[in-house]
C-alpha cells in the first residue's frame, strides 16, 4: 500500500497528432520569442472533480483526453516538436517532423485533492509531482508534455508543462481551451477564435531588434544557462487570494473619492486588473516584503496594438513587459492606492501612441534583474474557468510556475461574478505578514 502524499505512476507514453495531418513543419523565432528563451518552464494545473472510481476514469475519461489530445495537436503542430539548434544558424527554431509526439504521464495520487486544489497557503513543492519534467539538452528542447493524474473517487487533473519560447498567457490558455473544446465535442474543429494563427511574417522588426536580443538571451552566459528550471527555495507557500466585485467596486469607490479634491486630474482607467494589480502592490509594499521589489513589470499584450495589428489568434509570444515603479514611501501613506493607480495609468496611456519596442531595457535579461520585479502573468480576461472537457468547469485553475517567475497571476474568479483570483508564492512568514494587510486593508475604511 502506497505511504501518505504519494504518487504512483501508471503509464508513461506518447501523443502524437494524427498521421499525415501536419503540412507546415517549421517557425522561427520572432523577437517577441527570443526574450523567453531562457525563461522559467511554464507550469500549469487545471484541478476538475470527479467523483468516480480509478477504473471509471481510466475507462472513460482518459481514452477522451487522449484521443481529443492527439486531434488538438494537429492544430497546434509546434507543440509536438522540438526546439532546436540547427549547426548552421544564428538562432534555433522550432521544427515538427512526421512522427514526433508529446510525452504524457498517467498518475494516480492519494494526496487529498481539496488540499491541493485549495486557495490556502500550501508549500510550493507539494504540487511538483502533479507536473510533468520537460527535460532538453543544448542542442533539442521539447516544447511540452503532460500528466494526468487521477486522484480516485474525488477528481483528477491536468497538469502541462510547455517552454515559454512557445507561448505567452494568451496562446496557452488557447491550448488548452481548444482541447478542451475538441474532447466535450468529440470534434475535431475549432471555432475561429480557438484557431491559432502561425504566420510569423506579420511581426516585423524595424528597429533591428533582433541582432540585440540574439546576443542576450541566445547565447547566455554558465549561470544563465541554469535558470531554466530553478526551484523555489523549499519553505516558500502559495496562496490564492481573491478579490470580490465588492471589494473591486469598493476600491474604486475610495481612489474616485480620493481624488476628487484635485479636479484638474485626467480621467482613470480603472479596470479590475488595474484596481487590482495596484492593490497588490500597495500591500506588499505595506507588508515590506523584499524591500527592493518595488517595481512591476506590467505586461502588454500587442495583437491589437501592432500596426497592422495582427489577428488575436495569434499563437506565440506576443507581450511586451512595461516597467512600472514608484517610491516605496509614497505607497505607504493613505494616497498609496491613488498614487499605484496612477503609476498604472501612465503605462496604459502610453499604449494610445501604440507599442515601442524601440526601448531595449523594455524586457529584462532574466539573470540580471527578474529577480527585482513583480510581473503579473495571465489575465482575468482569459476565462481560464471555462476549459470544460465535458466534465465541467475546473475545480481550479493555477499558474505554478510563478513561484519560479516571482509573478503573481491573475484569474477571473471561478463564480463568473467579476472578481479576481490572484496567486502568487513568498516565504511562509512574508505571507503570513501579506495575507494579514491584504486582508485587513479591505475592511478598514481607510485603505
Ligand atoms: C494593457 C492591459 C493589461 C489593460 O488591461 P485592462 O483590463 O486594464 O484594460 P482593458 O482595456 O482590457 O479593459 C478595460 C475595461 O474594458 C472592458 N472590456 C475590455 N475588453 C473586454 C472584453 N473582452 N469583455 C468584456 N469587457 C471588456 C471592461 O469593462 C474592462 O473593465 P473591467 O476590467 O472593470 O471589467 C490589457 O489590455 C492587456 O494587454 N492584457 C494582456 C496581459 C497579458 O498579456 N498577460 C499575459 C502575460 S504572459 C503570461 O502570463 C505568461 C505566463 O507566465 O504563463
Amino acid at each position: 500500500m502506497a505511504p501518505p502524499n504519494a504518487i504512483t505512476v501508471l503509464e508513461h507514453c506518447r501523443v502524437a497528432p494524427p498521421p499525415d495531418s501536419i503540412t507546415q513543419t517549421s517557425l522561427p523565432l520572432t523577437i517577441f520569442d527570443l526574450p523567453f528563451l531562457r525563461f522559467p518552464l511554464v507550469q500549469i494545473i487545471y484541478f476538475y472533480e470527479y467523483p468516480h472510481s480509478k477504473t471509471h476514469f481510466l475507462d472513460s475519461v482518459l481514452p477522451k483526453l487522449k484521443h481529443s489530445l492527439s486531434l488538438t495537436l494537429q492544430h497546434f503542430y509546434p507543440l509536438a516538436g522540438n526546439l532546436i539548434w540547427p549547426p548552421e544558424s544564428e538562432k534555433p527554431i522550432i521544427l515538427y517532423v512526421n512522427g514526433d509526439s508529446v510525452s504524457l504521464t498517467i498518475a494516480e495520487s492519494n494526496s487529498d485533492f481539496y488540499h491541493l486544489s485549495g486557495n490556502h497557503a500550501r508549500n510550493c513543492n507539494e504540487s511538483h509531482s502533479l507536473l510533468p519534467h520537460l527535460p532538453s539538452s543544448e542542442t533539442l528542447a521539447p516544447l511540452l508534455a503532460l500528466q494526468f493524474t487521477v486522484f480516485p473517487n474525488y477528481g483528477f487533473c491536468i497538469g502541462i508543462t510547455i517552454h515559454h519560447v512557445i507561448v505567452d498567457g494568451h496562446s496557452s490558455t488557447m491550448f488548452s481551451k481548444s482541447w478542451a473544446s475538441i474532447c466535450r465535442s468529440g470534434d475535431s474543429s475549432l471555432s475561429p477564435e480557438l484557431l491559432p494563427f502561425y504566420d510569423r511574417t506579420v511581426i516585423k522588426d524595424p528597429e533591428g531588434l533582433e541582432k540585440f536580443f540574439l546576443n542576450k538571451f541566445v547565447k547566455p552566459t554558465e549561470s544563465e544557462s541554469e535558470s531554466v528550471d530553478h526551484r523555489a527555495p523549499s519553505n516558500t507557500v502559495k496562496t490564492t487570494f481573491e478579490l470580490s466585485r465588492g471589494d473591486i467596486e469598493r476600491l474604486k469607490k475610495w481612489v474616485l473619492t480620493r481624488r476628487e479634491k484635485d479636479k484638474q486630474t485626467p480621467p482613470l482607467h480603472l479596470s479590475t486588473l488595474v484596481l487590482t494589480c495596484a492593490y497588490v502592490w500597495v500591500c506588499l509594499i505595506r507588508a515590506d516584503v523584499k524591500r527592493k521589489r518595488i517595481q512591476l513589470v506590467f505586461p502588454v499584450d500587442c495583437r491589437a496594438r501592432l500596426d497592422p495589428p495582427i489577428p488575436l489568434t495569434y499563437f506565440g509570444n506576443c507581450v511586451l513587459g512595461h516597467r512600472v515603479h514608484t517610491e516605496p514611501c509614497d505607497i505607504m501613506g493613505e494616497d498609496g492606492l491613488v498614487i499605484a493607480v496612477e503609476e498604472l495609468n501612465k503605462v496604459i496611456r502610453g499604449l494610445e501612441s501604440g507599442i515601442h519596442m524601440s526601448t531595449k531595457k523594455k524586457i529584462p535579461s532574466p539573470s540580471e534583474e527578474m529577480e527585482a520585479p513583480i510581473g503579473i502573468a495571465w489575465s482575468n480576461r482569459y476565462r481560464v474557468y471555462e476549459t470544460d472537457f465535458g466534465w465541467g468547469r475546473p475545480t481550479k485553475a493555477e499558474l505554478i510556475s510563478i513561484e519560479k517567475t516571482g509573478a503573481m497571476s491573475l484569474v477571473e474568479s471561478r463564480d463568473g461574478a467579476g472578481g479576481v483570483e490572484i496567486g502568487f508564492a513568498l516565504n511562509k512568514q512574508e505571507m503570513e505578514v501579506f495575507a494579514s494587510i491584504f486582508t485587513n486593508g479591505l475592511k478598514a475604511s481607510k485603505l
